[in-house]
């Protein structure tokens, strides 16, 4: 790990790198993610060029739809709350609208296991027939994808190239497939509450239809669908990490009441017994960790409790300077 704060990289005037829509488009063909650190980063990043082919995408999207359009009863089988199962449908989600307990969400999902492929493919549907094989595909190209992109943000960073990998991002590959219907009152319901995932990144395909929205400076975002990109989240991981550089982004699904809409979100989680702590190498201002160290384990008993709620959830792990703390 280099010791000191990143100059910035000569790479970086190569980088494919355009503001759209607020959203920062990122081609990772071309060497490392030039962050202009000193600003934290909170926009939503779009991944255009990811090497990650259209058919792949296309193929285990049309799968996963077919999936959802097949007879309840069909599904019935797979329906399950236990988080540890590795292939479950569920629906709507485990919290609960605005925290009263009032409401559900307008969304069933598929949450699964999907590396490594050969270890948890017989756990998968075997209707529709293309399902297995497309995810197997998707499944290993976006996770080739994410590797790179954590490699660049850590060059970026100024961190060795492989610091993200290992068991920062060695543990669970889970997968959501998130299928929200068209709803009749959009206005009463969201499609997935506002929350930050819980890893460094997520890699999101959304399709054409738009419902994803982002939280820049207090409001809320339309992340439009770009063709064939990907919508690059960081979590609350990748904040913790990097001492608050790259700031976790706050997101949410609304639904819309005339077109149905698939999202894949796709989460690479750390070992349960991995040490977070912010990276020596980024607690620069004075010194000052922002984060205490904790083991991942702990990081999931407190996104459960706090709802995956972004400041219920950070607080928890923040140190406060003396003096500060509400
Ligand atoms: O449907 C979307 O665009 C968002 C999905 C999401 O945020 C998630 O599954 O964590
Ligand atoms: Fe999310």
């Amino acid at each position: 790990m280099r010791s000191s704060r990143p100059a910035k990289s000569s790479a970086s005037s190569r980088h494919a790198r355009t503001h759209h829509r607020n959203c920062l488009f990122i081609d990772p063909r071309h060497s490392a993610i030039d962050f202009g650190l000193g600003t934290p980063w909170m926009c939503c990043k779009q991944v255009v060029n990811h090497g990650v082919g259209d058919e792949v995408v296309g193929a285990f999207r049309s799968a996963a739809a077919e999936f959802f359009a097949m007879p309840a009863e069909e599904k019935l089988p797979y329906y399950s709350d236990d988080l540890t199962k590795p292939f479950r449908v569920d629906t709507s989600t485990t919290y609960v609208l605005d925290r009263s307990g009032g409401g559900r969400y307008w969304r069933d999902y598929i949450q699964l296991q999907c590396f490594p492929v050969d270890r948890f493919s017989q756990d998968w549907p075997a209707e529709p027939a293309a399902f297995v094989p497309s995810l197997a595909a998707y499944a290993t190209a976006v996770r080739t994808l994410a590797a790179t992109l954590l490699g660049l943000i850590a060059e970026g960073l100024g961190l060795e190239e492989s610091f993200f990998r290992g068991e920062l991002s060695g543990g669970w590959t889970l997968m959501n497939v998130n299928w929200y219907p068209p709803c009749p009152d959009p206005s009463l319901t969201l499609g997935l509450l506002p929350h930050c995932d819980r890893p460094l990144l997520t890699v999101l395909s959304q399709g054409d239809v738009s419902g994803l929205q982002a939280k820049h400076k207090g409001r809320w975002i339309a992340v439009q669908p770009v063709p064939n990109a990907f919508v690059i989240n960081f979590g609350h991981l990748m904040e913790i990490v990097t001492n608050g550089l790259l700031q976790s982004v706050e997101h949410r699904a609304v639904t819309n009441s005339s077109a149905a809409r698939l999202s894949v979100v796709t989460i690479m989680l750390p070992d349960m017994d991995c040490r977070i702590e912010p990276a020596p190498a980024l607690v620069t201002e004075g010194g000052q960790a922002k984060f205490r160290p904790f083991l991942f384990r702990e990081f999931n008993e407190a996104y459960a409790a706090a709802a995956a709620n972004r400041e219920d959830v950070l607080q928890r792990f923040r140190i406060y300077p003396a003096g500060t703390m509400e």
